[in-house]
């Protein structure tokens, strides 16, 4: 009996296993824990009898003075905890790493990959690679030489890896009311995804593991005999063991995310893109969301931001009402269960580029309401442009009424989200309240928009800062059109913030509410954007394109803040 496998562990795996866990655990969903699990049990299902093979054939051995002695099907405990943690390690860097990754958009419809590699000649070329390895590790186990070990590791690997590049994802997927055709192999989703989430969690534990092999080869802890091995080595004390390569890549959950089933690849890009561009705050928040609540909200996102600057960037005020008049057919056609033409509407009467965002808005289980209230809300923009020169915003209750119609309706559509995809029950009294303060919180985002664009706002002739306010200053419309970065104004940014304050600290205790899977990452979504509003209140902050913006590493530890409170 011996501690040294055992040492091996306590140095090498435990601690990365306790760090991973340790950064992950604010990003943890039963989702993950049901994938890890998964994994773990496919990783000792199928290396418990290869290693046993190995052991009993002497191919591989492990000294007993090196363990501590119980066994498995000859296996030491030790070498089968190492099943268990290697895959642990493995999947959460996984995931770790792969957290921004949004893998619906990877699942089909690419025949190319984005730098032009024709993926249809993946196929082939994989299948040809992997059989052939395959025949080349059982001719080396027939030869029984020095091969032997070589090629039992490559017949055992093999088939896994060759099962994983032909996953297919079901033929016909559903996404709302629409069908779209499409089969994937999970090579094309493979080779597609970015390397964060393929080579990166594959090559980091892969050269770790290496160099604790080497340790423990050199001292003796595990021994591959001679005359079963090639002899070749990567440096001195390791020789090449392929086995920890090919069962990283069989621990990779590449194919069965969530939204595996959802084949919108074109339209969740789309979605993506435009969120990625538009708001770095909801961008960095939607990676902590997890599956169809995820995608879901981008979408959700997409549509609000088309619809918004569809309005905004109208050159008229005519063309401005046409399209909120457009936006608002659309929700009736589409609420109106008894007709089919939603889709040829939009076809017919939306640009192209947008066309998507309106297609896959999940109209099935959002309310029409909060979306057409939001529409309302756009409308109250259009009356800064009226002739007698009389801002819409008169008063704090005006302004109230346009927070809750543009904001205080997104989150009430975010949190009918965020309950639709949740398991847990709520009575219908209690999700009123919690959507209640939702849309309060929605106000306080909106305040703080507001303060944070005086500037941006003035340059396209409104002020959403209410006109009483302004003569409580002395000031007239006028002057915050000319002076949008007088004192004066400044004075007003810091009283729209002080409101929007209040308002989320008033709010903010209902986020704990939320079904547990949404309490950190909405946390996320509404501190991203409320240190908009921090920021604003101190001295020099940094402009970008007329806006002020929350550093990224600042933006980053809010996240984290929140994730972790
Ligand atoms: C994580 C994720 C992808 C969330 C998506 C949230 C979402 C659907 C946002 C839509 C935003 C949007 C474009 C709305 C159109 C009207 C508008 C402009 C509203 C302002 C948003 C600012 O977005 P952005 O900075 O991109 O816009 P501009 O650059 O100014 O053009 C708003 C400030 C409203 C945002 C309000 C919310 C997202 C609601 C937040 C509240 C909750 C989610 C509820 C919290 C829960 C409880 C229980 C308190």
């Amino acid at each position: 009996m011996g501690y040294d496998y055992a040492l091996v562990h306590l140095q090498y795996t435990i601690p990365p296993a306790v760090a991973l866990t340790f950064l992950y655990r604010p990003l943890c969903t039963s989702l993950a824990i049901y994938k890890v699990a998964f994994l773990i049990v496919i990783a000792v299902i199928s290396t418990t009898p290869w290693d046993s093979y190995l052991i009993h054939h002497k191919i591989w051995t492990y000294p007993p003075h090196a363990i501590l002695g119980p066994t498995l099907f000859s296996i030491p405990a030790e070498e089968s905890f190492f099943f268990v943690i290697q895959t642990y390690n493995t999947s959460l860097l996984y995931l770790l790493l792969s957290t921004p990754t949004f893998h619906s958009i990877y699942l089909c419809g690419k025949k190319r990959l984005r730098d032009g590699r024709l993926l249809w000649l993946w196929a082939p070329l994989g299948q040809v690679f992997l059989v052939g390895t395959i025949l080349a590790g059982l001719s080396m186990i027939v030869a029984k030489g020095e091969g032997l070990y070589m090629g039992l590791i490559l017949a055992w690997a093999g088939p896994f890896i060759l099962l994983l590049w032909h996953v297919r994802s079901p033929p016909v997927s559903t996404f709302e009311s629409n069908t779209w055709r499409c089969r994937t192999l999970a090579y094309q989703f493979i080779l597609g995804l970015p390397l964060s989430s393929t080579l990166l969690p594959i090559a980091v534990p892969t050269l770790y593991l290496w160099l604790v092999d080497t340790w423990a080869l050199k001292r003796g802890t595990w021994v591959i005999e001679s005359g079963t091995k090639l002899g070749l080595h990567l440096w001195d004390g390791l020789e090449i063991d392929i086995r920890q390569r090919a069962s990283y890549l069989a621990s990779i959950p590449k194919t069965f995310s969530y939204g595996a089933r959802i084949a919108i690849t074109e339209g969740l890009s789309q979605a993506l893109a435009r969120l990625k561009q538009k708001s770095r705050s909801f961008y960095l928040a939607s990676g902590v969301f997890q599956g169809r609540l995820r995608i879901d909200l981008i979408l959700l996102y997409s549509f609000c931001r088309v619809a918004d600057d569809l309005v905004d960037n109208a050159s008229t005020v005519e063309e401005a009402r046409h399209w909120v008049h457009r936006l608002k057919q659309f929700l009736t056609i589409s609420y109106d269960r008894s007709q089919r033409s939603t889709r040829s509407y939009i076809m017919s009467v939306f640009p192209e580029s947008v066309q998507s965002a309106l297609v896959f808005l999940p109209t099935s289980y959002l309310s029409l309401p909060p979306l057409y209230d939001l529409l309302e809300g756009f409308e109250t923009d259009l009356n800064f442009s009226l002739p007698n020169n009389v801002f819409p915003i008169h008063d704090e209750s005006a302004l109230q009424i346009y927070a809750s119609r543009v904001a205080g309706t997104v989150a009430e559509s975010c949190l009918e989200l965020v309950y639709h995809h949740s398991l847990a029950s709520t009575s219908d009294t209690y999700r009123q309240e919690i959507i209640q303060a939702g849309g309060r919180m929605g106000v306080a985002l909106q305040y703080i928009n507001i303060a944070r664009d005086i500037a941006v706002d003035a340059r396209i002739g409104r002020i959403y800062i209410p006109t009483s306010w302004l003569e409580d200053e002395g000031l007239a419309p006028s002057d915050v059109l000319k002076y949008p970065k007088s004192a004066k104004v400044e004075a007003l940014r810091q009283r729209l913030l002080d409101e929007a304050m209040e308002i989320y600290h008033e709010a903010k205790g209902a986020i704990d509410r939320l079904p547990l899977e949404a309490r950190g990452p909405m946390k996320v979504a509404v501190e991203s954007y409320v240190e908009i509003g921090r920021v604003l209140r101190t001295r020099g902050y940094k402009i970008k394109a007329g806006r002020a913006t929350v550093p990224k590493l600042r933006r980053v530890m809010v996240a984290w803040k929140a994730l972790t409170e």
